[in-house]
């Protein structure tokens, strides 16, 4: 799919990688609605990305995806705003072990796309260069793992920390080749953008 002249909706699109989403959107063509529960970083990245893109391309809708209602009622908006809807992002995500439920709640489920007869596919990139990483020297965030923070940078150190650039490449390669599908895409500094192989099972069953 071309990028340019399509819609975009990019959750948790106000910093770190879901901005780099949306830089990389408007890079391409696309038009950008960036949802985030964080009204005024939300609002800065908006006033920031009007200085490169024409403002009328960008809208920031305030939204916290947990809320069933606040995630139809924003879809709902960026339909009605731009028209069309073509691309879905549900990047939204938290740091926070003591609240396991909601973390799932906000990282894993609050988009789930998977009955709408659309594409979908998954990027699972290594330590990135964004605020969620200061989350690390926080016991509120890392609860009974802060004792293993000086372990997990010293992994950062080992791994390396990626710019979200590469992850926002990451991104538009899966919109650009229409081909994938159901794929795993994994980003390591290491390895760069590559794909998660799975091993042909074996077994063949006789009813088809
Ligand atoms: N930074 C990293 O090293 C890695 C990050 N990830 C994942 O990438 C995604 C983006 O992470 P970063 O940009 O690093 O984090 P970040 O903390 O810099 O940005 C996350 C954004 O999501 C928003 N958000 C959080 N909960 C929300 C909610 N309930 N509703 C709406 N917006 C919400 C925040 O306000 C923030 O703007 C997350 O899902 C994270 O788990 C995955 C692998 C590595
Ligand atoms: C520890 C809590 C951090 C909270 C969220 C922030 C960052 C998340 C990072 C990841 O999910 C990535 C974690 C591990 C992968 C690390 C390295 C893989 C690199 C492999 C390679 O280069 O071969």
């Amino acid at each position: 799919m071309h990028v340019n002249g399509k819609v975009a909706l990019v959750t948790g699109g106000a910093q770190g990688i879901g901005r780099a989403f949306v830089q990389a959107l408007l890079g391409k063509g696309a038009k950008v609605a960036l949802l985030d529960r964080n009204s005024e970083a939300g609002q800065e990245s908006k006033a920031a990305l009007d200085e490169q893109f024409e403002a009328q391309r960008t809208v920031f809708i305030q939204c916290d995806v947990t809320d069933q209602e606040q995630l139809k009622g924003a879809f709902k908006k960026v339909i009605e705003h731009f028209g069309r809807l073509d691309i879905v992002v549900n990047n939204a995500g938290v740091n926070n072990e003591k609240d396991w439920e909601s973390t799932i709640q906000i990282n894993l489920l609050a988009a789930n796309m998977e009955n709408y007869g659309v594409r979908l596919n998954t990027i699972c990139p290594g330590f990135v260069n964004t605020p969620i990483l200061q989350s690390i020297d926080k016991e509120e965030n890392m609860g009974q793992y802060y004792s293993y923070k000086d372990e997990i940078k010293n992994m950062m150190q080992f791994y390396g920390v990626m710019d979200p650039s590469i992850i926002a490449e990451g991104l538009i390669t899966i919109i650009e080749d229409d081909t994938l599908n159901g794929e795993v895409m994994k980003i390591t500094a290491s390895q760069g953008i590559h794909f998660q192989e799975y091993s042909q099972t074996p077994f063949t069953s006789s009813k088809r």
